[in-house]
């Protein structure tokens, strides 16, 4: 088996909304980053994944075994960590560890250790006391020490702070050097995604829009400032242009355009990775 889990197919209607049809295949040692617009359907997917909602259409496995079927062995091989937890405020983080590790036979207490020094988590203090950044670091220390082959993390870093998100990045970092975990997560933030991610999906308005290796995206983007006037008609793979500026999706043939009419550039640089994907979400939004 060479795959924790997949998508196939996969259809939700939740009123107006209609997500799918999407097909994910997740496999260890990977982690694949959920990119898109707020309501594109990026927590309906983890949703879906965790059987918290049913697809109309298709199928969701993980460990090979049907997440709405009858064997529900694969949720010990799945630890989720939602946006917003519910029923957690009257309880301590002690109290909550010792709820959720039995459930899990991989449970490695020495990590979950290291997470509340490291975040600095009272752990004797009611859930719902704690303010939103450390409610979702104690999540986090609940749900990675579980050390599922799989977890989903839906913007795990959106309330924290700056010192935080490197040392939470470090630690998943660390955490996935076993080489047969997997993680999917939701994020907008382009610095988690830069660091962590090997792989993005690219969702808008409930439709995959792009799946995507995050080094060969990167690369497949270039700016040129060019010298003189600029080229009147559009180079290939243009994306846009603003005074000597021009932005591509295919830098192998516009280089090779430039030779043929004589233009030159001053230099050429990569995009970062938060203008590609508003590229990629604006330019869909225009077709
Ligand atoms: N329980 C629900 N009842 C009604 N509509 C829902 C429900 N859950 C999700 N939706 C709708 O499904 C769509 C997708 O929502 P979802 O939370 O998956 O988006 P998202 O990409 O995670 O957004 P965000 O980036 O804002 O977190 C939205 O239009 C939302 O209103």
């Amino acid at each position: 088996m060479n795959r924790i889990a997949e998508i196939s197919q996969a259809e939700k209607t939740i009123d107006d909304f209609h997500l799918g049809p999407i097909n994910i295949e997740i496999k260890p040692g990977t982690i694949t980053a959920l990119v898109g617009n707020n309501g594109s359907g990026k927590s309906t997917l983890l949703k879906l994944l965790m059987n918290l909602a049913k697809p109309d259409k298709g199928n969701i496995r993980i460990s090979e075994k049907l997440v709405f079927g009858p064997d529900e062995s694969w949720k010990t091989q799945v630890s989720y960590q939602p946006q917003t937890v519910i029923g957690w405020n009257a309880f301590t983080g002690n109290t909550l560890k010792e709820f959720i590790s039995p459930l899990y036979p991989d449970w490695d207490d020495s990590l979950f250790t290291k997470m509340a020094k490291l975040f600095d988590i009272p752990l004797n203090k009611r859930f719902g006391k704690l303010s939103q950044g450390v409610q979702q670091k104690l999540n986090l220390a609940l749900t990675v020490p579980r050390n599922t082959p799989l977890v989903l993390l839906d913007e795990p870093t959106s309330f924290m702070d700056i010192p935080s998100k490197k040392h939470f990045i470090d630690l998943l970092a660390d955490w996935m050097d076993d080489g047969n975990r997997a993680i999917v997560m939701t994020s907008h933030q382009s610095a988690d995604i830069m660091k962590l991610a090997d792989y993005l999906y690219v969702l808008q308005g409930g439709k995959m829009i792009g799946t995507y290796e995050k080094d060969e995206l990167i690369g497949s983007y270039l700016q040129y400032w060019m010298k003189g006037e600029m080229p009147a008609l559009p180079i290939p793979g243009e994306l846009s242009r603003e005074h000597q500026r021009l932005i591509t999706c295919s830098p192998e043939a516009a280089e090779a355009f430039f030779q043929e009419n004589d233009l030159t550039f001053t230099s050429a640089v990569p995009l970062d990775l938060e203008e590609i994907i508003s590229l990629l979400l604006t330019e869909r939004k225009e077709r």
